[in-house]
Formats: C-alpha cells, sequence, structure tokens
C-alpha cells in the first residue's frame, strides 16, 4: 500500500472563494478540526497579503500540534520573509512558493521571458530553502506549460532545493488521461523524481477535480491538495473527503492509505460549510444530504434487506448517523410498511393495503411525505372506518354575484350513494348546505378551524368543525384531513354529521 498525504487548503484557496472571508479565530477553529481530522498538512494563508492572512498563519502556527502549517509566497523575497516571520513558531513548517509557467501567464501577466521565470524559479526556490527545511514549488497553470518547459522548471526547482513538487491545474482546464500522462511524463523525465514528493491540485471548472487528482495518484502523485468540500477560486478545487474516501472504498484499486480519521468528515465539512457560508448541496458526493438517502420503492426495498445493495459507504464511517428512507411517490410498499411500523402502528394487512394506496395519492401531490403527514394519513383512515357517511366525490362551480354551487356525492355503511347540489355564498357553505341537504338535517356549524399538517406550499390540511344539534344544543366534533382544503371541510363535516346522526 503506498501512503497518500492530503493537503489541505481550504484557508488559502478556499478562502479565493468569491465571498468568504474567515476570521484567525475561525481559520484557528477549522485547522484545529483539520488536525482532527488527519490532514497531514494545512495551507494556513498567504502571510504577505495581508496583516490579517499573517496573524492567521502565525496563529496556527502555534495552534496545532503534529500537522505541517505551510505558507503560501510569490517568488519574491519579501513573500518568503514575511512567511518565514509568519511560520517561526510551527513545530513543522513548510513554505509553498509558486510561479506560472504558461506561456500565457508568462507573457501577459507576469511579463518575463522563460529564462527569466528559470531564474527566479532558481534564485526564489533556493532563497526558500535557505530558510526552510521543507520547500514546495509549484509552476502555476502547469497544465497549459509547454511540456518540455514544465520538466526544465521542475527540475530546476528541485536543483535548487524543492523538497515538494505540486502541479497546478490551476483553470480546471485538464482530464485525467491527460493529467495522468503529465505526471508519467515527469516520472520519466525528471532525474530524481522518486527523491521528491509529487502533488495534485487541481480546479473543478470541467467537473473533473477528483477524477484528475485520482488520475494523478495512479501516475505517482503521492499527495493531494484540495479544500474541504471543495471550496476554492472560482469553480472551487478538489474535495479532499472525495478523494479521501474514493481511496478507501476503492483500496482494491489504488492500493493506497491515508492518515485521514474518515468519522470526523462530516463534522469538518459542516464546520467549514457553516463558518463559509457555503451550503453544501444535496447531491454532493460523500457529504451532501442527500448521499445516504434512498427514495425508490426498489432501492429501498434492497437497502432494507441489505445496505450493501445500494449504498458503497456506510453513512456512520464518514460520521453520519444513518441512511434514510424518505417517503414519496417513486417508494413502495416494503419502505412505507418500515416507517408506519417505526411510528408505532401496527396495521392490519387490509389496513395496510389502504393505508399505502392513500399514501401513493398523496404522494403524487406531494414531493415528500413526511412523518406527520402519515400520522394524519393513518389518523384520517382510522377515523373514516368509524365514520357512518364517507365523501366520494366534490365538485365546485361558480354561480354568480359571488355564489358557488357543489355538488356533493357520499356514500353510507350499506353502500348507498346520494347525490345532490346546493349554492353558498362560498365555497365551503355551498359543500355544507348540500351535505345537509342529502342528509336531510338542519344543524348549526359552531366552530370552524384550518391548520397545515405540515409547513410548505404542498402541506395537507387538517380542518376541525363543531356543530350543535338545534333542539338538543349537543355539540359534536369531526376532523377532516387532505392535500384539499375543500376535501378537508367536507370530510370534517360529514365526520361530524355522522356523530350527529348516530
Ligand atoms: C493561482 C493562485 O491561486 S495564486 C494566489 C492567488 N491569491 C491571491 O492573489 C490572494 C492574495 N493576493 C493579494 O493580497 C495581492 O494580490 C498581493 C498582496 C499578493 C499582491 O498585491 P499587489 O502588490 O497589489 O499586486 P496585484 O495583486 O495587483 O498584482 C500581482 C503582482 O504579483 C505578480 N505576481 C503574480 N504571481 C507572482 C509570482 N508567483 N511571483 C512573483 N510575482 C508574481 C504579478 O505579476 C503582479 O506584479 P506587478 O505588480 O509587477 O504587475
Ligand atoms: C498557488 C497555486 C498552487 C494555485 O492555487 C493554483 O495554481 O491553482
Ligand atoms: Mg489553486
Amino acid at each position: 500500500m503506498k501512503k497518500i498525504q492530503f493537503f489541505d487548503t481550504t484557508l488559502r484557496d478556499g478562502e479565493q472563494t468569491p465571498g468568504v472571508n474567515f476570521n484567525t479565530e475561525e481559520k484557528v477553529q477549522i485547522a484545529k478540526q483539520l488536525e482532527a481530522y488527519g490532514i497531514d498538512v494545512i495551507e494556513a494563508g498567504f502571510p504577505i497579503s495581508s496583516p490579517g492572512d499573517f496573524e492567521a498563519v502565525r496563529a496556527i502556527a502555534g495552534a496545532v500540534s503534529h500537522m505541517t502549517v505551510a505558507g503560501l509566497a510569490r517568488c519574491r523575497k519579501e513573500d518568503i520573509d514575511r512567511a518565514h516571520e509568519a511560520l517561526k513558531d510551527a513545530a513543522d513548517p513548510q513554505i509553498h512558493v509558486f510561479l506560472a509557467t504558461s506561456d500565457i501567464h508568462m507573457k501577459y501577466k507576469l511579463k518575463m521571458t522563460p529564462e527569466e521565470v528559470l531564474a527566479s524559479i532558481k534564485e526564489h526556490v533556493a532563497y526558500a530553502r535557505s530558510k526552510f527545511e521543507k520547500v514546495q514549488f509549484s509552476p502555476e497553470d502547469a497544465t497549459r506549460t509547454n511540456k518540455d518547459f514544465l520538466v526544465k522548471a521542475v527540475q530546476t526547482a528541485i536543483d535548487a532545493g524543492a523538497t515538494i513538487i505540486n502541479i497546478p491545474d490551476t483553470v480546471g482546464y485538464t482530464n485525467p488521461t491527460e493529467y495522468g500522462a503529465l505526471f508519467r511524463h515527469l516520472r520519466e523525465n525528471i532525474a530524481n523524481f522518486a527523491d521528491v514528493t509529487f502533488s495534485s491540485h487541481c480546479h473543478d471548472d470541467l467537473g473533473m477535480a477528483t477524477a484528475n487528482a485520482l488520475a494523478a495518484i495512479e501516475n505517482g502523485a503521492t499527495r493531494v491538495e484540495g479544500t474541504m468540500n471543495g471550496i476554492g477560486e472560482r469553480a472551487g478545487n478538489t474535495a479532499i473527503e472525495e478523494v479521501a474516501i474514493a481511496l478507501h472504498i476503492r483500496k482494491d484499486f489504488y492500493q493506497a492509505e491515508s492518515s485521514i480519521v474518515f468519522n470526523q468528515t462530516k463534522r469538518t465539512s459542516d464546520l467549514v460549510s457553516r463558518l463559509s457560508g457555503v451550503s453544501i448541496p444535496r447531491n454532493k458526493a460523500v457529504i451532501g444530504a442527500n448521499a445516504y438517502a434512498h427514495e425508490s420503492g426498489i432501492h429501498q426495498d434492497g437497502v432494507l434487506k441489505n445496505p450493501d445493495t445500494y449504498e458503497i459507504i456506510t453513512p456512520s464511517l464518514v460520521g453520519v448517523d444513518s441512511n434514510s428512507l424518505p417517503l414519496g411517490k417513486l417508494s413502495g410498499k416494503h419502505a412505507f410498511a418500515t416507517r408506519v411500523a417505526e411510528l408505532g402502528y401496527d396495521l392490519a394487512a387490509d389496513e395496510m393495503n389502504d393505508a399505502f394506496k392513500r399514501f401513493k395519492v398523496l404522494a403524487d401531490k406531494k414531493k415528500q411525505v413526511t412523518v406527520d403527514d402519515l400520522h394524519a394519513l393513518i389518523a384520517g383512515q382510522t377515523q373514516e372506518k368509524k365514520d357512518h357517511y364517507l365523501l366520494e366525490n366534490l365538485q365546485l362551480q361558480y354561480v354568480s354575484s359571488g355564489r358557488q354551487g357543489a355538488i356533493v356525492c357520499i356514500s353510507d355503511k350499506e353502500g348507498n350513494t346520494y347525490t345532490d347540489s346546493a349554492v353558498g355564498a362560498g365555497s365551503i357553505q355551498s359543500i355544507y348546505n348540500t351535505i345537509d341537504r342529502i342528509l336531510q338535517q338542519e344543524i348549526i356549524l359552531s366552530d370552524y378551524r384550518i391548520k397545515s399538517v405540515t409547513g410548505g406550499e404542498d402541506a395537507q390540511a387538517e380542518v376541525h368543525v363543531v356543530v350543535k344539534h338545534p333542539e338538543t344544543g349537543r355539540k359534536y366534533n369531526g376532523v377532516g384531513i387532505d392535500f384539499d382544503v375543500l376535501q378537508a371541510s367536507a370530510k370534517a363535516y360529514l365526520q361530524a354529521s355522522s356523530a350527529l346522526q348516530r
């Protein structure tokens, strides 16, 4: 097994995410958590960039115990001096010097010739090495750099004292085949490749940052740079948690291991998300809210029988409490029955079948059926079984001058159906007038309340009514639950009427 190290740049490249700004206290908190997560090297910041960044690097250097702490520096002596100053209390300091080597960056950004770039690498890497044991050099925009020139730049850095070479895909331009080949090319053309640590640093502009990092590992890289949750400049960096778990789950393929403490994954990811303000997409690999959720019936059935059927990562491995089987319109009977039993209901087979049918109708209308919906659904079903009258059909029509007409069809326990119609000042009144006509009753509606069973625009409605017998003055309650407010209102009134007529 080869050992792969993780270099976390959440606090440097991650902070380059537009809108993200960590203060020193937050950076120290994240650094300590990254140490607990098993990160080998943390890039704590770019000390020359601001007094705040300098202070944060200094604070982190003093706060962590065994993790290597790195600071970024351009090929400028003042940058290197500033990083040296910031890292002087670190138990294991490292400097990260970079200079762009692609034609476009040299010509337009640096305004330097290739010869000047090589000279600058030599001078500044040597200067850095005079101050640090661990010196990393990155040829920025390496993947758009002429291959022969890249070999020259890397060899120059190694000869000047670099102990770590990082190959950045600065603009997220490469792909796994090409990036892997680039590492192979360096392995075959750098004299002392094996004496130096080679590292990947990928950006996700084309959505391949994780795949590219893994391709680098397959071709000689022994260190991966990335950020937690993949935050970073533009589309972000390689997500460390993705590479770490891919190496672990596919150990058979990569033959590699790392120091990552997997059960700290979720906690680390949550902390970075909270402090950066960058939320994690639900479908994000490894730590997204849906990563361990199975909604479709066939998958739910498989997971209930054996989680390995559809789960390659056990949730507890990454610190997620458990998987979940959210109920929706694609769910099946197995998952539905399991959830109903978990909620404490012991339904007979015919009741379960009936409940499942009602659930499917509800799930067709709602994005997700919640626990509250299930309680309401089963409560409604149990209650309706006791009721003498059941609502079969309901239609409403605007008549004129704000008046509504209702056509209501109800059935009774004996199997008789009754249909009639009436008008009213509003929808509810027209429904209730029609039910009164069908049941030939004259009752007083003394209370009507409505509440939603759950939140959201697709919530089920729960209607409570109280009706009063005009002669005895006795009151009778009724409750109706339905996705449709008017259906719920009709059901509630029928239930109260059933009670009154008993
Ligand atoms: C690929 C990456 O992620 S690289 C890291 C990017 N991160 C950051 O830039 C965040 C922090 N940056 C900053 O705070 C500022 O840009 C500073 C403090 C570093 C520099 O600020 P300023 O002096 O105002 O320069 P500015 O940012 O406008 O321009 C960058 C200068 O650095 C030069 N430069 C860029 N990279 C390097 C390098 N690796 N080595 C030497 N010089 C470099 C540019 O050519 C330019 O030089 P010029 O002023 O002579 O034209
Ligand atoms: C500083 C370098 C390594 C960088 O972040 C990049 O090239 O993307
Ligand atoms: Mg970068």
